[in-house]
């Protein structure tokens, strides 16, 4: 079904500057420096996503770099999880959902990737942590054997399996009881075994739904850290409406409104240089 015929709002306005809050300045000073020659793996190119009549994204364009942390920010209802979606096609689950224009990975269209493939690829953990009713083990091999290692004993799948759980800072903690149910560890472990899950595909893109917004202030300060190594080696695409959140841990930051990419670039300079009012007036907490 081709998508509506597009919207566009009228988004440029004159420049507000914006103070960010102290511990938001804080937390720029720790962010360490952007590399120059960032590699860039996917792109969306001019993005329309429908639901329906209902047009959900409208016309975006935006790339995500290799070992950076993109951050979507947005008021409710803006298109964040519906781009999100849309970067490994899960938003094609949705009945009546339609899409326009083009999103590539690492040079390829993604409709010409095969979607189980894809998926593996750009993999996706989200808002609600969701490890299935089995081990933590199992959670973890559950990835391993998706990928053709169905016969594989448990003893071939331990190496990646603890690896995985080493890269989602887990194994310390699990290491030793991995026979475990998943559902009786606590939220924060929950959503780092999904994490750990994700990873034991080896995603090059890891996708983000609001990945803290069911965690208590320590399991979010945990999970902010582990995704500030995990950009190291892939590249991860984050929602939140945590603006500290995106200001803390996104180097580059994209805000969203009524499904149009407002403004996209560096944290630092969306937070403290936004060039657009509407951007200011996110940012600031004028509206949410
Ligand atoms: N399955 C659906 N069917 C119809 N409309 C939908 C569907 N999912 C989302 N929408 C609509 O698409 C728009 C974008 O929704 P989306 O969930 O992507 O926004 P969001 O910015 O992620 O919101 P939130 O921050 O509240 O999660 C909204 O108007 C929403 O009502």
């Amino acid at each position: 079904m081709p998508p509506p015929p597009i919207r566009r709002i009228v988004v440029d306005a004159p420049h507000v500057p914006v103070a960010p809050p102290e511990p938001l300045e804080a937390a720029v000073r720790a962010r360490p420096r952007l590399a120059t020659d960032a590699v860039e793996r996917m792109r969306v190119e001019d993005l329309t996503i429908a639901y329906g009549p209902k047009v959900a994204v409208n016309g975006v364009t935006l790339p995500v770099h290799q070992g950076e942390v993109l951050a979507l920010i947005g008021p409710s209802g803006c298109g964040k999880t519906t781009l999100l979606r849309s970067l490994n096609r899960l938003v094609e689950l949705t009945p009546g959902a339609g899409r326009g224009g083009k999103i590539v990975l690492d040079g390829d269209d993604v409709d010409v990737i095969e979607v189980t493939d894809l998926r593996r690829r750009v993999s996706m953990v989200f808002q609600q942590p969701n490890p299935f009713p089995m081990s933590i083990f199992d959670n973890v091999a559950y990835a391993l054997r998706e990928q053709g290692s169905k016969r594989v004993k448990r003893s071939e799948l331990m190496a990646p399996v603890r690896s995985a759980l080493e890269r989602a800072g887990l194994w310390d903690e699990v290491g030793d009881d991995l026979d475990r149910p998943a559902l009786r560890m606590s939220g924060g472990q929950q959503q780092r075994l999904c994490i750990a899950r994700a990873l034991a595909a080896n995603p090059e893109v890891l996708l983000l739904d609001e990945p803290c917004s069911a965690l208590d202030p320590r399991s979010t300060a945990i999970i902010e850290e582990l995704i500030l190594q995990l950009r190291e080696e892939l590249a991860v695409v984050i929602v939140t409406h945590n603006l500290q959140q995106a200001y803390r841990i996104g180097d580059r930051v994209a805000f969203m409104y009524l499904g149009e990419l407002v403004e996209y670039g560096l944290a630092a300079d969306v937070f403290e240089r936004p060039e657009h009012t509407r951007t200011a007036e996110y940012v600031s907490g004028a509206f949410g």
